[in-house]
């Protein structure tokens, strides 16, 4: 569980005053996540999610719940912001911008099977559609985020990561980003910010990591993270050809996308690796944090380099 900022009974009753939600009666800190504070909260009108947001700061807030607005208005399944009586998008709890959301039904995934997989990526690519249509803002880009991240871990290294760090961020920087199709993504979207009821996708959720940057970043997370078993390193190879044929359904990628998907994937991977090593070496202080190991995403990395996997 992930509880950096603790709520009393009051001081929630408190805040939902500025929402027409109904009266507290009940919650509690929800037991899964990383990175943000959240609690399950229930009301005599309903079950909502409070977020804390520990993650990014304020100032992005507008860009990010602005983009889940958008696709919601455009009916694509996703946790739904709740406006303050005031209109706002969020508000401030306990010194944290605090974003009240409707509850999904079903579950988020933890092993996703191939028809969940070949429905997230049809997903996927009805979001980068949706979100071609707003404007390019908070532009990240990624090996730059990598390269700065890196040199601040590189000391706490061993020699042989130290070594394959270098090699991985020298081959992943030579991407030129400039000539993909960009615009706002999702960034973090792993089968745990899928909530499915069955086979069916009840919404995602946790776009705290939205930017905007190229689709093939976007899709190339998704597939490391849907396809690719960190426990038994196995690269489901007919789950990442379902995934992308779904996606291209709707959005076929590029020539460009296409020739840059491998060496995308490793971009993806290193990313996740590097921010799972920053999570352990430089830990954020809470009542009840949860952690990933950065090994799964090493291994992931090593299988990409190697060329064992892959889609054909
Ligand atoms: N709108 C929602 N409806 C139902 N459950 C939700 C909703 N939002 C979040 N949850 C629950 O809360 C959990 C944690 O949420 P979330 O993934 O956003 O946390 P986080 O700390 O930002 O995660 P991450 O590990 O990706 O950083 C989810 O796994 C899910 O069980
Ligand atoms: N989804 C991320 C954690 C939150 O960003 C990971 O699995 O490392």
């Amino acid at each position: 569980m992930s509880v950096y900022t603790s709520v009393s009974f009051a001081e929630l009753a408190s805040y939902l005053e500025h929402y027409n939600v109904g009266a507290l009666s009940h919650y509690e800190g929800i037991s899964a996540g990383v990175e943000n504070t959240n609690y399950f909260v229930d009301t005599d009108q309903g079950r909502y999610v409070l977020t804390l947001v520990e993650s990014v700061s304020a100032e992005k807030l507008p860009f990010i719940l602005g983009l889940v607005d958008h696709l919601a208005v455009n009916n694509l399944p996703c946790a739904q912001p709740i406006h303050l009586n005031s209109g706002e998008l969020f508000g401030e709890l306990n010194d944290k911008p605090a974003v009240l959301m409707n509850c999904l039904s079903g579950a988020p995934l933890t092993k996703p099977n191939n028809q969940q997989a070949l429905v997230i990526g049809e997903a996927l690519a009805k979001f980068h559609q949706l979100s071609s249509r707003l404007p390019v803002e908070e532009y990240s880009h990624i090996p730059q985020w990598c390269n700065e991240l890196g040199a601040k871990l590189f000391e706490k290294l061993s020699k042989a990561d130290q070594d394959f760090l270098s090699d991985a961020l020298m081959a992943t920087g030579e991407i030129d980003w400039t000539t993909l199709p960009a615009g706002p993504v999702h960034a973090d979207l792993f089968p745990d910010n899928a909530m499915f009821d069955g086979n069916q996708l009840s919404g995602l959720i946790d776009f705290y990591h939205a930017c905007s940057t190229p689709y093939l970043y976007d899709l190339c997370v998704t597939l490391n993270a849907w396809c690719f078993d960190e426990q038994l390193n196995q690269f489901d190879q007919d789950k990442a050809q379902q995934l992308l044929a779904s996606y291209e359904d709707v959005r076929p990628l590029d020539p460009i996308e296409h020739a840059l998907l491998p060496i995308m994937m490793q971009t993806a991977a290193l990313r996740f690796w590097l921010s799972r090593l920053r999570d352990y070496h430089f830990p954020t202080a809470g009542e009840d944090v949860t952690q990933k190991a950065p090994e799964g995403k090493q291994r992931l990395l090593k299988g990409l380099i190697a060329g064992n996997f892959h889609i054909n």
